[in-house]
């Protein structure tokens, strides 16, 4: 009998894996394998700090796989030469892999993969991701078949497998795959065990202030899940943890402390977060191409060195945007308001192309998932044509989030000596010029002159008919819409409140 392939990618884990479970029913021997691919590491949105998550969390799934019956073997090299090695020596006539929303790098790697597997008579089947329907045709009743897949029972782990003598393979470390210098003594843990300790915290702990905490990155930091690595890289399954939030919610019935509200934002992340993923699914390009044409050329496509500079190193002299990046920079993780923040800065007050900026946020994001990064990077440098411009003010938003000053302080300490009322503006403070420009740079843009600016020249281009008729295409392609009982995961229920019955079945919501 033939031997199966178990092609693990974004999904390393033995629980709830359905490319795993069907192998394990084919009857014959099973290789699990994991390929670190030089390439892939070395694409301008790779880090080591993503890779050191990655080993973590192949060390575990070896464990777990070995318990079954069949380690997982681990090999660096080029996919298509790894794969076709392992095949021919052990007699494997088939691959079985999970569906991958990837960048294009991989999903060029794919076309190879797939190429060869066809030219060797090797069945390459891949499941789908939950949540995610390639080759989706439309929009409609998407998250409804979302929903009914993520209600469906998880797919059992395997009884046992049985496995082929051949050496499993070192895990490589991050100067093995050439990954450039990359400290972030702060970033979480790979892992199932320390996705399973996050989760296990967040529904009984510290879950509770999720939904007025998110905003805040020292409040978030805590009250936030802190899943998105574990989701990322598949320690975790998303249905497993909505499960298990569904179980906490039906004990917590007629609470009225705030759980349940915070249950309930929680949720709608999770399926936003397959939602904007869908988006690159059925449209790849939007990695490298604005969403709506009009806005192409809208900013200069070299990047204007020196405010790239400032901006990735935490230097524009705007404190609030300073301490954001620098917290990212240590931790590998922000919170999804000041990660908008940051990009708003870039792409409006700072005038730079998202293409520019995007790859040093994959890269310091110990969480990135291209299907989420790239819609999401385009909705804030607002070049989708289907959102609306949201410019933040740094400013306020350090007011607003950080009203005691403690985060700010903490990553940028040059400000200790500024007055706590002047700490947001230093540049206002009759003191700066003891400060700035010496041990804290002066602001590289006015900030309320630079978003002027900024909104002026992006709303010019909403105007005429061709940028409506382009709009709502991309809306009808990519607009989440309120499928019945699957609506209220889709709205954003931290934006003002609109009127109830607004929007009836089958409406597009815009407001994402
Ligand atoms: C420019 C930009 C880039 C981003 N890039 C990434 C990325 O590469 N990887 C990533 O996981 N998230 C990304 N996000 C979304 C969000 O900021 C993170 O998912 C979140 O901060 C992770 O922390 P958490 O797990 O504690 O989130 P929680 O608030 O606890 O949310 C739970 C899960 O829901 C999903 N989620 C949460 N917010 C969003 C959102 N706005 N859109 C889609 N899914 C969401 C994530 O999987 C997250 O783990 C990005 C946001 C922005 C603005």
């Amino acid at each position: 009998m033939k031997g199966v392939l178990v092609l693990f990618k974004r999904d390393l884990r033995v629980q709830d894996n359905p490319a795993l479970a069907l192998a394990a029913t084919r009857g014959g021997a099973v290789l699990p394998v994991f390929v670190a691919e030089p390439e892939a590491w070395a694409q301008a949105d790779a880090s080591a700090r993503q890779w050191r998550f990655v080993a973590e969390s192949l060390a575990e799934l070896r464990a777990d796989l070995a318990a079954l019956g069949a380690p997982l073997l681990v090999r660096r090299g080029e996919m298509v030469e790894v794969l076709a090695t392992l095949c021919a020596a052990h007699n494997v006539g088939e691959i079985i892999s999970t569906e991958e929303t990837g960048n294009l790098w991989s999903y060029a790697r794919d076309r190879r993969v797939a190429a060869w597997a066809r030219g060797a008579g090797v069945v390459w089947t891949e499941v789908p991701q939950l949540g995610v329907q390639r080759r989706l045709r439309s929009r409609d009743g998407w998250a409804g078949g979302r929903q009914a897949m993520m209600r469906q029972g998880q797919v059992p782990v395997p009884r046992g497998l049985s496995g082929v003598v051949e050496d499993i393979g070192a895990i490589p470390d991050a100067r093995d795959l050439a990954l450039a210098f990359d400290p972030c003594p702060g970033r979480q843990k790979g892992g199932r065990a320390a996705g399973l300790a996050s989760y296990a915290s967040f529904l009984t702990e510290r879950g509770q202030d999720y939904r007025r905490a998110m905003a805040s990155p020292l409040d978030g930091a805590l009250a936030c899940s802190r899943l998105s690595p574990h989701l990322a890289w598949g320690t975790l399954s998303p249905r497993e943890v909505l499960h298990g939030v569904a179980a906490r919610r039906a004990e917590l019935k007629g609470t009225k402390d705030g759980w349940l509200g915070s249950l309930r934002s929680f949720e709608a992340r999770v399926a936003w977060r397959d939602h904007f993923m869908q988006k690159l699914e059925t449209q790849p390009s939007i990695e490298i191409r604005c969403l709506h044409s009009a806005y192409e050329d809208l900013r200069p496509r070299t990047p204007d060195p020196a405010r790239l500079r400032a901006w990735e190193t935490g230097q524009t002299g705007i404190p609030f945007v300073d301490a954001c990046m620098r917290s990212l920079v240590a931790t590998g993780w922000l919170n999804f308001r000041m990660r908008a923040m940051l990009v708003s800065v870039a792409s409006y007050h700072l005038w730079l192309d998202w293409r520019a900026t995007g790859p040093h946020l994959a890269r310091m994001f110990t969480d990135y998932e291209p299907g989420i990064h790239w819609p999401q990077m385009q909705m804030q440098s607002g070049t989708t044509g289907m959102n609306t411009i949201r410019i933040y003010n740094p400013v306020k938003q350090g007011q607003d989030q950080d009203p005691s000053g403690a985060f700010t302080l903490a990553w940028c300490p040059e400000l200790r000596e500024v007055p706590d009322a002047y700490l947001q503006t230093p540049w206002a403070w009759d003191g700066a010029g003891r400060l700035l420009g010496r041990r804290y740079p002066a602001p590289i843009v006015d900030v309320a002159e630079a978003a002027r600016a900024a909104r002026d020249r992006a709303f010019a281009l909403r105007r005429g008919d061709r940028f409506h008729h382009e709009a709502a295409q991309i809306i009808r392609k990519h607009a989440s819409r309120r499928d019945s009982g699957a609506g209220r995961h889709f709205v954003n229920d931290r934006a003002p409140r609109r009127p109830r019955n607004k929007a009836p079945n089958g409406q597009l919501d815009l407001g994402l």
